[in-house]
């Protein structure tokens, strides 16, 4: 897969099937989108092609509506990079993009770019200034410009339409182990371990704090069973998610106890695959009422679990 930031003197020389999106965690219905993006792909000997944004089109102009993101730009490439796609396409979302008319956006960039001869979205898609432009839209522009628009219909899990919405809301409100039915894989953050307090240390519970962007979703604060992921092997975590509340003015944390692990690891890369909750975030009255919470934790969970 050949991974594009557009700019104003990149035009293609193949002609393209194009799937349009935001496309955050690349959840079940965009993998449906994207599938048939790529059917359409093979019958018309096009190359297959994902276009999208570099960052949210809220995060420009209304940055408070703005959603954390499942997947940065990198989990993004990385994902795609499975799907068997020929090119992903990032669009600098830019004050000039974000009063783009949905015309113009077809013309400039689609058309004349993109050399686009089909396009695929979901029903729900809008594009161009103030998101005015709809689907049907696009097909009128399709018969201007000379390009087939399928509409894909609601992808449903349990007669729910899925949706980044939707699983972001599972992921702040903790139920991480519902999101993996509309995600199609567990929730998880990749980071490298930062130093904490060093705290952990001292009592001689040893956590590896991840470090994560500000752009980042989090799941609610509590106490998750989690599979951590280091250099390819697979380990059992429990993952603390939070502000630490036994202690005054502790800043946001996600740290992970590792099970049957010793090594010293600041500075490496970690993923945290989010399994199920074990219990809210409490505020101990004092560190030893909250060590041993912490040891009945550790050992229900190996007994439970491991
Ligand atoms: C399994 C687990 C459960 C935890 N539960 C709580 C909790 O309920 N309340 C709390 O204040 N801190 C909790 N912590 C966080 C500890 O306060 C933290 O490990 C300690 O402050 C060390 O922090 P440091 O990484 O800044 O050194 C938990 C940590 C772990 C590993
Ligand atoms: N469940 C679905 N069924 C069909 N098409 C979908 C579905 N979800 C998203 N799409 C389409 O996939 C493309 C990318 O989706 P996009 O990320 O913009 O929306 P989304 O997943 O609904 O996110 P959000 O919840 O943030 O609006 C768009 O063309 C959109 O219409």
């Amino acid at each position: 897969m050949e991974c594009v930031y557009l700019n104003k003197d990149i035009k293609f020389t193949n002609n393209t099937a194009i799937a349009l999106g935001f496309f955050d965690g690349i959840h079940l219905g965009h993998r449906n989108l994207i599938n048939t993006m790529k059917k359409k792909a093979k019958e018309l000997e096009l190359d297959s092609c994902v276009v999208t944004f570099d960052k949210h089109p809220l995060s420009l102009a209304f940055n408070k509506y703005a959603p954390k993101l499942i997947s940065s730009n990198e989990d993004k490439i990385k994902l795609f990079n499975t799907l068997d796609i020929n090119k992903l396409v990032f669009l600098n979302f830019d004050e000039e993009m974000m009063n783009t008319n949905p015309e113009i956006f077809t013309k400039q960039i689609l058309v004349d770019q993109l050399k686009v001869k089909s396009v695929i979205v979901g029903f729900n898609y809008n594009f161009g200034h103030k998101g005015i432009g709809t689907p049907d839209l696009l097909t009128q522009l399709g018969k201007d410009y000379n390009f087939d628009v399928t509409i894909v219909n609601p992808y449903e899990v349990d007669q729910e339409v899925v949706s980044s919405s939707l699983i972001r809301n599972l992921i702040t409100s903790g139920k991480v182990d519902a999101v993996e039915k509309y995600l199609g894989r567990k929730y998880s953050i990749t980071g490298k371990v930062i130093r904490g307090k060093g705290l952990g240390r001292t009592y001689n519970i040893p956590t590896a704090n991840i470090g994560v962007g500000s752009e980042h979703i989090t799941p609610e604060p509590g106490v998750y069973l989690t599979s951590v992921i280091y250099k390819n092997k697979v380990y059992d975590g429990l993952t603390n998610v939070g502000y630490n509340p036994t202690f005054k003015n502790h800043a946001f944390s996600i740290e992970t106890y590792i099970y049957d692990f010793s090594k010293d690891i600041y500075g490496e890369e970690l993923e945290i695959i989010f399994v199920e909750r074990i219990r809210k975030e409490k505020k101990f009255a004092n560190v030893n009422e909250l060590i041993h919470q912490i040891e009945d934790d550790i050992a229900l969970i190996r007994e439970k679990y491991l």
